[in-house]
């Protein structure tokens, strides 16, 4: 350390002192380390990327600059090492972004340097990409004598002139040699030498992206908004300007929630100057996946073709995400659209965030830092004073609990109640509304929906038969397929399971073997693959194991038998009985990549395929006229989850699968088989009443306590050691109980116990679960627990507050 001072002291002599946040994230320092800002870097801002050394070999180390000072707040200046250089590609984040950071960091407990790099794409950090071009340009104050020039030279150094003058200084070589019409680029190499022209470094990101492809076709004639449309248009459009709110747009399926998306969008775009900033007015729409969601975002491409619209997912190239990037910070491009990270598009005068499918899990991020990128849409907005709509036809009950102004409060049996609660969120409703979209858009009706009770079903086909056994196909189920195919309508089946058997086991009971995986306290999944010379691999579906699918028992010797429900399985069953139909399945097997969905969508849309069986990626927000049949094969595979959101998951599921049926002038039908058909999930669902449903789970909720009227964090502590792991969670919880009982005991600690799911990928897993009437008690805790160091957020503890998975 000395040395360096000794042997650069000009360069290294501090100018001032920053607060760098380091991008891996470091628990005793959670919101950074102070470095010294040499003279060289006397320019640096807040949201600057650089580079500093770190620890005692000085390792260069990525982080941000969160603050600067003009003197150190530490005692000894002397051993303050400097900053070693800024970014190479010059990336940096807005003020307004570094706010989000913050909060972010304090709200999911998470070091702030974490948060920066989560705000990044990767490709971005690694400048994947980039080139560098020389330009030249007219020199500002050109060196030495007027010299007589060459007809060329002359030439080119007009069209730099009048290139200037259009608002263009700088031109590539090659470019401005060719613009002038000489056919070399000596000219221009001789007029920099005669110092009339100079050289600027510009750096570019390549990348080949074509967003006009991936418009949507048709639909060119403009709507006629409904009076539900137009009123729910009118009130955000009254909104606009009135600062920060949110809005929960709760539209049943296929009500046209998307045009009042664009309108209200484009009425933004229309509105330049409103609020006297220099940047054009910008907008972000987050969707839950691309992948799935082509549609709507074609649809944005179609309106906004002359407005820059950027897209941020995973589906582009590293590079192809970088360009998009670049565009955004740069300010070519002010509407953006993407999945759950683009909440961090950086640009500037945001006037409206959407957030389409709100209640979708995925926007909830599951590694460090576990943040939900709808909460995230609400902070961002709160900061920056606008709006932000919330859309959906299954609202998440956190949303709706805070817009319908719910009277729910927790009872006496909860331990949870509090007054401020109450009062926070009476200050809060004010800034909350709901505006409905109660039909569908003209033209289409909702669609029936006809429970099917498997139990029922079984008797029936014993009667017929004589045979005992589950069918995947009920009998009503069969029939309507049938009459589908004969009307060439097209038909989708929804199974939320993969691969083709998820037990294997003895068939003995007495035995009672069942194929479990080594390394998860889970039963593996048989999935079969004809390119296999086994026919088929046995799979975890948590650390992705593979193993032989046994022939016999390994305890008993008998010949093991398959049961259980699969996509694969439906696909089969279909082949069997339909055997002209044309199918395809849709599941996270059959499409590994974001264009095998496009291609499968493209062909359905077609009329190529007859009948779509799929997980619940077929659920999600597509738009296809001409599906008239919806099957449910099992309504119950997310009932019995040791969740407590497994209804609302359930509502939500069948609610969203259903409404693909039935959008054209031609009715829908949906069928729905379950063993559960009298679940106030599955009947409500079935009704599309969603606000009964949500009344009803809302009240359960409190009275005990739980999300949303409660709030919940949770700590996993895991260690491939079982005592290890036992052992660390039990001094956590031993001090966490302490912590809560010198902060008044507002928290309601359970644990530690196993979770659902008590080992993954050979790691031992324990659980410790918070409760409490709102989030600031939590939000104590766990900041006195990680300032007592006990929380490092290493690959063994993982905080997450909100959390939306529970297994
Ligand atoms: N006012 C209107 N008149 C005629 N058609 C409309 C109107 N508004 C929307 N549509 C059409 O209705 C269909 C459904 O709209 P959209 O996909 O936006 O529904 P949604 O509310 O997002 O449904 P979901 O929640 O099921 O995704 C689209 O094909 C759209 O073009
Ligand atoms: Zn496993």
């Amino acid at each position: 350390m000395a040395q360096l001072f000794e042997t650069e002291p000009a360069a290294t002599k501090a100018v001032a002192y920053a607060q760098v946040a380091l991008e891996q994230g470091i628990d005793t320092a959670p919101t950074g380390l102070t470095y010294a800002v040499p003279a060289a870097l006397a320019d640096l801002k807040p949201g600057e990327r650089v580079r500093v050394p770190l620890g005692r070999g000085n390792k260069p180390t990525n982080g941000f600059v969160v603050e600067l000072h003009d003197t150190s707040a530490l005692p000894s200046v002397k051993n303050i090492k400097p900053i070693i250089e800024r970014d190479r590609h010059g990336v940096s984040l807005t003020p307004e972004l570094i706010s989000l950071a913050k909060w972010i960091a304090s709200y999911y407990c998470c070091p702030l340097g974490m948060v920066f790099a989560t705000m990044l794409p990767a490709a971005v950090k690694k400048g994947t990409g980039s080139v560098t071009r020389t330009m030249v340009g007219l020199a500002a104050a050109p060196e030495g004598r007027p010299t007589k020039l060459s007809k060329l030279q002359q030439a080119i150094l007009d069209t730099a002139t009048t290139r200037a003058a259009a608002d263009h200084p700088w031109t590539e070589i090659k470019e401005l040699a060719d613009l002038a019409g000489a056919r070399s680029v000596s000219p221009v190499k001789q007029l920099l030498d005669k110092g009339l022209l100079t050289t600027h470094r510009e750096e570019e990101v390549r990348s080949d992206l074509d967003l006009r492809a991936q418009r949507a076709v048709g639909e060119l004639d403009p709507l006629v908004l409904n009076a539900a449309q137009q009123t729910a248009l009118d009130h955000l459009i009254n909104h606009l300007d009135e600062g920060f709110g949110v809005h929960l747009l709760h539209g049943v399926t296929g009500s046209g929630k998307t045009e009042v998306y664009l309108r209200a969008i484009e009425r933004v775009m229309a509105n330049a100057h409103a609020n006297g900033s220099d940047h054009p007015p910008s907008a972000i729409v987050l969707v839950p996946e691309i992948a799935l969601t082509p549609q709507t975002v074609g649809r944005f491409l179609e309106r906004f073709e002359q407005t820059n619209v950027a897209v941020l997912h995973s589906g582009l190239t590293a590079a192809q995400r970088h360009a998009q990037w670049r565009r955004i910070r740069r300010g070519e491009a002010n509407i953006v659209i993407g999945a759950r990270s683009a909440i961090f598009a950086p640009l500037s005068n945001l006037r409206l965030i959407i957030v389409d499918e709100e209640h979708e899990s995925s926007y909830k991020q599951d590694q460090a830092p576990r943040y939900h990128g709808r909460d995230v849409a609400i902070k961002r907005a709160h900061l920056a004073g606008i709006p932000v709509v919330l859309g959906s036809a299954t609202p998440s009950l956190e949303m709706y609990y805070k817009v319908s102004g719910s009277e729910f409060r927790v009872s006496s049996s909860g331990e949870a109640t509090s007054h401020d609660t109450t009062q926070n969120s009476k200050l809060e409703t004010r800034n909350y509304h709901l505006i409905r979209l109660p039909d569908r858009a003209p033209g289409m009706k909702m669609p029936q929906v006809e429970i099917i009770d498997l139990s029922d079903e079984r008797r029936k086909r014993y009667e017929i038969t004589g045979k005992a056994g589950v069918h995947l196909l009920s009998l009503a189920l069969e029939r309507a397929l049938t009459q589908t195919l004969k009307d060439s309508g097209q038909t989708m089946l929804l199974l939320n399971r993969r691969g083709f058997a998820n037990y294997i086991a003895c068939p003995d009971q007495r035995c009672g073997w069942l194929m479990r995986c080594h390394y998860c306290d889970v039963t593996m999944v048989y999935h079969k693959d004809e390119r296999l010379p086994t026919g088929g691999v046995v799979r975890c579906h948590h650390c992705e194991a593979e193993q032989t699918l046994p022939s016999t028992c390994p305890d008993c010797k008998k010949n093991i038998t398959t049961f259980g429900l699969g996509t694969q399985r439906v696909e089969e069953e279909l082949a069997r009985k339909f055997p002209d139909a044309r199918v395809t399945r849709m599941d996270a097997d059959s499409m590994r990549h974001g264009r095998d969905y496009q291609q499968c969508l493209d062909a359905f849309r077609a009329g190529e395929i007859d009948i779509l069986v799929g997980t619940q990626m077929i659920a999600k927000g597509l738009d296809f006229p001409n599906v008239r049949l919806v099957g449910v094969i099992n309504a119950d595979t997310a009932l019995n989850l040791p969740d407590f959101r497994a209804a609302e998951r359930t509502f939500q599921l069948i609610a969203q699968v259903a409404g693909r049926a039935g959008r054209s002038d031609k009715p829908g039908r949906v069928l729905v088989q379950t063993f559960s058909p009298h679940d106030p999930s599955i009947q409500l669902a079935a009704k599309h009443d969603f606000e009964s449903f949500a009344e009803r789970e809302l009240q359960q909720r409190a009275a005990v306590g739980l999300p949303p009227i409660g709030r919940m964090a949770r700590i996993v502590v895991r260690d491939k050691d079982h005592y290890a792991c036992a052992e660390r969670a039990q001094t956590l919880a031993t001090q966490m109980q302490q912590f809560n009982a010198d902060a008044g005991g507002q928290v309601r600690l359970r644990g530690p116990m196993p979770c659902p799911i008590a080992r993954i990928a050979d790691y031992h897993r324990q659980q410790i679960e918070m409760l409490a009437a709102s989030a600031g008690p939590l939000q104590t805790l766990l900041t006195a627990t990680r300032n007592s160091g006990l929380l490092r957020a290493d690959q063994h503890v993982a905080v997450d507050v909100d959390p939306v998975a529970l297994l």
